[in-house]
């Protein structure tokens, strides 16, 4: 480890996030009734030009209206190229009652974005006396994005999560799909006969995690477009977990089972975890610092790894208590 320690992300649990438009206010005490560990509420790409208005009435008023229980609740706003962003951020912070837990930032550059939103957010929360301090997340999904992906984890105190968006993100980079995230049918590697599938998506999901693991912050995958496919989600998913991702978005109500599936530590894992934290117990205490757990190598970093699978298991845990 570095002499600057690695800061702890929120203990908190955000495996899956629901999106709904704020345009279909019918649907929000049914997001509410959700699963889902975070809620966002959509004033950006899913709520049409001549609905932005409306929707940012509509949210408003759902935010102190509606029971969101403790789910944390998220309103994504607008990004910073359109007309619209400064009056989400404006009604949001002047109107919403202080059950808001945080604003999303969609299609982030660079860190002076979220330095002007911060300046806008501080000086609202400071005139309106608003007690609760709004907690951002963000978006990479965009060429500029991913290139700034470090100085943008660091941007905020107020940072606590980073999304990837899988679509706005391959229509930037210029990538020849109109899939939102999982296989893409061209992405292969030929070895004789044999096709073998890749991940486009992994290097940008790696960047992530590496630059929120770095600031203390939230890595989550974000969109999977076809919500008819439970599989191809699952296994989306379960690459983005293995990455050290904790959560992932559910654009249908499907999906939310399949994303708390995944990012809920099994039974076998947490089970496993824990025999190897026993073996690493009885090799401290012969004065080794490596053994053998079931005919393979643990050490020291061992202990670590499974401390991430029973500290996430736990949170979980104690949070549903
Ligand atoms: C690339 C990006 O930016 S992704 C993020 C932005 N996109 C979004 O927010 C889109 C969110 N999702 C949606 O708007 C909708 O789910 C759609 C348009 C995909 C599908 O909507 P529908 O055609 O109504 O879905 P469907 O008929 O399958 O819904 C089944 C049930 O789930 C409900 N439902 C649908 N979407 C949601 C949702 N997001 N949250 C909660 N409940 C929902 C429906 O009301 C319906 O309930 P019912 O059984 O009580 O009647
Ligand atoms: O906003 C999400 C995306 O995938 O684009
Ligand atoms: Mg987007």
């Amino acid at each position: 480890m570095s002499f600057k320690l690695q800061p702890a992300a929120p203990a908190r649990p955000n495996r899956c996030q629901l999106f709904g438009p704020g345009s279909r206010p019918a649907l929000f005490e049914k997001m509410a009734a959700s699963a889902a560990d975070v809620i966002n509420l959509d004033l950006e790409d899913s709520v049409a030009p001549s609905d932005k208005d409306a929707a940012r009435a509509n949210i408003i008023k759902a935010i102190g209206d509606v029971d969101w229980g403790s789910k944390t609740l998220s309103v994504r706003i607008n990004g910073l190229d359109t007309p619209y962003w400064y009056r989400d951020v404006v009604d949001l912070l002047e109107n919403a009652s202080e059950r808001l837990d945080q604003i999303m930032i969609p299609k982030v550059g660079c860190a002076a974005d979220i330095y002007a939103v911060d300046a806008l957010v501080t000086a609202i929360e400071s005139a309106k006396g608003r007690e609760k301090r709004i907690d951002f997340e963000v978006i990479i999904e965009s060429a500029a994005g991913i290139s700034h992906v470090e100085e943008i984890a660091a941007s905020s105190p107020r940072l606590v999560a980073m999304s990837l968006g899988a679509a706005d993100f391959a229509a930037s980079m210029g990538m020849q799909t109109t899939g939102i995230g999982g296989t893409q049918e061209n992405y292969y590697m030929q070895h004789g006969e044999a096709r073998h599938y890749s991940d486009p998506w992994h290097w940008a999901q790696a960047a992530i995690v590496a630059a929120c693991r770095t600031h203390g912050v939230l890595p989550v995958d974000g969109p999977f477009g076809d919500f008819s496919d439970d599989e191809g989600y699952r296994a989306q998913a379960r690459r983005s977990a293995t990455l050290g991702m904790v959560g992932k978005w559910a654009i249908h109500p499907k999906q939310i089972a399949l994303a708390n599936e995944v990012f809920t530590p099994s039974d076998a894992q947490i089970t496993e975890a824990r025999e190897i934290l026993a073996a690493m117990e009885t090799a401290k205490a012969n004065g080794e610092g490596a053994t053998v757990y079931k005919g393979r190598l643990v050490d020291i970093a061992s202990i670590k790894q499974a401390e991430v699978i029973v500290r996430q298991s736990e949170m979980i845990a104690n949070s549903a208590a």
